[in-house]
C-alpha cells in the first residue's frame, strides 16, 4: 500500500485518524500536555514556526538564540521545559510576542508564541513518537500555516566538514524517496517528498551568511549509525573498507549528500499531515574520508549553530525583520 503526501487548503494541520474526534480528552502522554488539562489552543494556537532536533541542550539554545535574534522579550533570561512534567523530549519557546489590535473601539492585546522548539532524540522510533504527539498538538491548538523544520547534525558524503545541507529529497538507505510504516503488519509506503519551494528559499537565506557553504541535496536516513551508514568502527563490522566506500560512492552518484537518522519519517509524517517542512542538517565530516567524529567539542558546537543561524535569517526574512546584525552568539 502506498501513501502519498496531500497538503491541502486553509493552512491547518491534518490529523488523519477519525477515531480522535470521538476521545473525550487526548493525552500526548510523552510531552506531558493534554487536551483538558492544558488549553492547548491558548498556548500554542499562535505557533508559525517549529524547529525540531535531536538534543535537548541544542533546542533550549536554539529557543534563546531566536528570542535574542528576534528581540524578544525575556532574551537572555533561562527558558521553561514546557514539557518538564516527562523527561523524554523537551520544549521551549520563544516569545511571548505582544501584539496589540484595536478593532470596533475595543483595544485588544494578545500575548502569543512565535515558535517552539523540540527535542525528538535519536533515529525513526523516537522523532515518530514526538512527531505524532506534535502534530496532534498543533491540530488541536488549531493552528495554521505552520512551516515545520528539522535543524540537525549528519555525516557529509563529498562535502566539506561544517557544510550545511538542505534536504530536497529524503532517502531510504537504498537511495529510494520512500518511508515504510509496518501498520497491524503490513509495510505501508509513505512519500518523504520535502517542500521544494521552501528548500530554495532557505537557499536563498543562506546567501547571507558567507562563512560556510550551504548546498541542497539528497539525505540518506538510516536505521543506526554503524553498520547502517556503513562505518568501520561499531561493534560489529562484517564488510571491508573497499565495500563501504563502493556503497558510499553510490550514495553519492544517486545524489544524497549527507546522511542521519530522522530525515524519511520526518518527511512523510509531515507531508501527509500537510505541514511544510524541511531538514537543514551540518555535516560534521566527510564520511569518504572516515568515519569517527573528530572535531573538538568547540569545533563542534559552532557546526551545530550552522543550521540554526540559517534558520535565524529565514525566520527574519518571513517576518521581514531584515537581516540579522547579531547572527554570531
Ligand atoms: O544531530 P541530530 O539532530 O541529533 O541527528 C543526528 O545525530 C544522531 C546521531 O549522532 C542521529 O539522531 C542523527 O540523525
Ligand atoms: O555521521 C553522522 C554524524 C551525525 N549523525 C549521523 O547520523 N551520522
Amino acid at each position: 500500500m502506498t501513501e502519498t503526501t496531500g497538503y491541502s487548503g486553509g493552512g491547518f494541520v491534518h490529523v488523519k485518524n477519525p477515531h480522535l474526534d470521538s476521545m473525550e480528552e487526548d493525552i500526548l502522554y510523552h510531552l506531558d500536555l493534554g487536551t483538558k488539562t492544558h488549553n492547548l489552543p491558548a498556548m500554542f494556537g499562535d505557533i508559525k514556526f517549529v524547529c525540531v532536533g535531536g538534543s535537548p541542550n541544542r533546542m533550549r539554545a536554539f529557543a534563546q538564540f531566536m528570542q535574542r535574534e528576534l528581540g524578544l522579550a525575556g532574551a537572555g533570561e533561562e527558558l521553561p521545559d514546557i514539557c518538564a512534567g516527562s523527561d523524554r523530549y523537551a520544549m521551549y519557546r520563544a516569545g511571548p510576542v505582544l501584539s496589540i489590535s484595536v478593532s470596533s473601539g475595543l483595544l485588544s492585546i494578545t500575548v502569543s508564541s512565535l515558535l517552539i522548539s523540540i527535542s525528538h532524540g535519536m533515529g525513526i522510533p523516537s522523532i515518530s513518537i514526538m512527531l505524532h504527539e506534535l502534530i496532534k498538538l498543533l491540530h488541536h491548538a488549531k493552528c495554521r500555516d505552520v512551516t515545520i523544520i528539522r535543524i540537525g547534525t549528519s555525516g557529509g558524503l563529498g562535502i566539506e566538514a561544517g557544510s550545511v545541507v538542505i534536504t530536497d529529497t529524503a532517502v531510504d538507505s537504498s537511495f529510494q524517496p520512500r518511508f515504510e510504516q509496518v501498520v497491524l503488519g503490513d509495510v505501508v509506503v509513505r512519500s518523504t517528498e520535502l517542500d521544494k519551494d521552501l528548500a530554495e528559499e532557505l537557499l536563498a537565506c543562506s546567501r547571507e551568511i558567507a562563512d560556510f557553504p550551504t548546498l541542497i541535496g539528497h539525505t540518506m536516513c538510516t536505521y543506526d549509525f554503524y553498520e547502517g551508514q556503513g562505518r568501520l568502527d561499531g561493534a560489529l563490522c562484517s564488510f571491508s573498507s573497499e565495500k563501504k566506500l563502493e556503497y558510499l560512492r553510490r550514495a553519492y552518484d544517486a545524489g544524497v549528500r549527507n546522511i542521519e537518522m530522522e530525515s524519511t519519517a520526518f518527511a512523510a509524517l509531515c507531508g501527509l499531515c500537510g505541514l511544510k517542512a524541511a531538514v537543514v542538517c551540518v555535516a560534521l565530516l566527510d564520511r569518504l574520508q572516515g568515519d569517527q567524529i573528530r572535531a573538538s567539542h568547540e569545533v563542534l558546537w559552532e557546526y551545530q549553530q550552522r543550521p540554526q543561524r540559517l534558520i535565524a535569517a529565514f525566520i527574519r526574512q518571513r517576518l521581514g525583520l531584515g537581516p540579522a546584525g547579531r547572527s554570531q552568539h
